[in-house]
């Protein structure tokens, strides 16, 4: 099935204390996490500002974890490069803050980032229609822009099934990402729909058992829902 990858588990850090981080990047790390997302909130795309770039790069030199920034704020243009240059090797931008979408596309790339967009839950999939041929992973919110915490929306599950038809129609080499209420449960019905790339928030960091427990459990219900798609001998 063409671009469709093994699981990966990206964890939201956006409810952590930042006096905690530096230990809780550790353990992710050792609990077999794929990578890290920095959520950035601008207090209008999204209510919370969070982290800045500033201690995103401190962070960096930490661990080997890949850093993913979702930047959830009505002009990214100007921080593009500080995100980049803190160490975040996929930027992504949402479709709805932009008249001229590929212009920060190519912005982002020249800054030597893989290419991300996202898109809000109420946002179709046609908003993507014209950049999906150059980014490289499409995140699709399962939740709004907010807290950690919120329930999974599934009314977005058929925007996530539509997504993977076309990614694969077209032959792309595109990550799908689901982010937003993502559990044990919810991973399964995105992993169903098609979603190679599953980020989830506390549930994740601070559910019962231990950490490595946890993802255990979220990549397996993941791995278990996508071999369900693939045809008998794929994969
Ligand atoms: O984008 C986000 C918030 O806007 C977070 O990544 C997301 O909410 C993670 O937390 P949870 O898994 O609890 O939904």
């Amino acid at each position: 099935m063409p671009g469709y990858q093994e699981p990966t588990l990206v964890a939201s850090v956006l409810s952590t204390d930042v006096h905690d981080l530096g230990g809780l990047l550790l353990e992710l790390e050792r609990s077999g996490v794929d990578r890290v997302h920095w959520d950035v909130q601008d207090g209008r795309s999204g209510p919370h500002p969070a982290f800045g770039p500033e201690l995103v790069a401190a962070a960096r030199g930490r661990v080997d974890l890949d850093f993913e920034v979702h930047l959830m704020v009505d002009d990214p243009d100007p921080v593009l490069a500080d995100w980049a240059c803190a160490g975040c090797s996929i930027v992504i931008v949402h479709a709805e803050a932009h008249r001229h979408l590929h212009r920060t596309l190519f912005a982002v790339a020249e800054l030597g980032a893989r290419v991300g967009v996202a898109l809000g839950p109420a946002t179709p999939l046609c908003a993507v229609d014209h950049v999906l041929d150059m980014i490289d992973l499409l995140l699709i919110m399962t939740a709004d822009p907010g807290p950690g915490g919120q329930p999974y929306l599934a009314s977005v599950q058929s925007t996530i099934t539509a997504a993977r038809a076309e990614i694969d129609r077209r032959g792309l080499d595109v990550a799908l990402e689901v982010d937003g209420g993502i559990d044990p449960v919810t991973i399964g019905a995105a992993a169903a729909a098609g979603a190679d790339v599953f980020c989830a928030g506390p549930g994740l960091l601070y559910g019962p058992g231990t950490m490595a427990d946890r993802v255990a459990e979220l990549r397996g219900a993941a791995a278990a829902a996508r071999d369900l798609r693939l045809p008998v001998g794929a994969g």
